[in-house]
């Protein structure tokens, strides 16, 4: 399984923010995707899922072309936004059943399945509540168990630890490390460089709409003159001064 995304150029009508995008992603790597404000990750993301138009560049997923077969393409993504997308009329369990009608999952054993995430993010007695009876952290769990459920090859995750308490984000680390050993696709952005040092295999750093530096977390922190005893977050400073640096050039 393998992610190609090439020479991708795009952005809203009218304005290109990324240019040239180039990342590979192969079957049981952790990638994230990390940069300033603004550095363009979610307008990558949106590109990836389809809900932009490219101006260039090709994106193919296990050989598939996302412009000229999106359905087949979209089939094997999941995606898990940072702001919840719900709908307000339907429970936790009417959710989990619309995911398995989706993704066309065998429903006795993916509803096993969705039982065991359920618990795993305590939300097993909450079956049959609406979003509208569940606080932030709890709707951003129920899209992670979306997520998970869909065994999609590419999961894609917008900043997975923002609303969930220490317990959720432990459980959520184990569930990418166990996706990355069953051989899946993980994209993730994130500033939480802390957590996700601990599962990212390769870093991809946006810097004003191009990928400045892609490696693993030593080959990141040998690029951007970090020292041994600076934390991995002292990155932002040296991206910040990059950035202003530019701008005074
Ligand atoms: N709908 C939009 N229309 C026009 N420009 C946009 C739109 N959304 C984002 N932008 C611009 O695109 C650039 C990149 O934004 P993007 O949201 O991709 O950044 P990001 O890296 O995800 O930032 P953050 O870390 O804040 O989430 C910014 O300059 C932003 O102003």
């Amino acid at each position: 399984m393998t992610l190609t995304i090439k020479k991708l150029t795009g952005g809203y009508t009218g304005i290109t923010v990324i240019k040239d995008i180039n990342l590979k992603i192969e079957s049981g790597q952790v990638v994230g995707l990390i940069g300033l404000n603004g550095a363009g990750k979610s307008t990558t993301i949106k590109h990836l899922l389809g809900l932009l138009r490219m101006q260039r560049g090709e994106i193919t997923l296990n050989g598939i072309d996302l412009v000229q077969n999106p359905a087949a393409f979209k089939k094997n993504v999941a995606y898990i936004p940072e702001t919840p997308i719900l709908y307000p009329e339907l429970t936790l369990k009417e959710h989990i059943e619309l995911v398995i009608l989706a993704y066309g999952l065998d429903h006795d054993s993916a509803y096993e399945h969705a039982l065991h995430l359920c618990k795993l993010f305590r939300l097993e007695n909450k079956l049959d509540w609406l979003p509208i009876n569940f606080s932030k952290g709890m709707k951003q769990k129920v899209m992670i168990v979306a997520g998970f459920l869909a065994q999609s090859s590419l999961l894609v995750i917008d900043e997975p630890f923002t609303g969930l308490d220490p317990l959720a984000v432990a459980n959520f680390i184990d569930l990418v490390k166990a996706a990355s050993n069953d051989g899946k696709m993980v994209l993730m952005t994130t500033h939480v460089l802390a957590e996700a040092q601990e599962i990212v295999d390769k870093f991809a750093v946006l810097n004003n709409g191009t990928i400045e530096k892609e490696g693993n977390l030593t080959e990141i922190r040998k690029f951007y003159g970090l020292k041994d005893t600076d934390s991995f977050d002292r990155l932002y400073k040296v991206l910040n001064q990059e950035h202003c640096n530019a701008k005074n050039s």
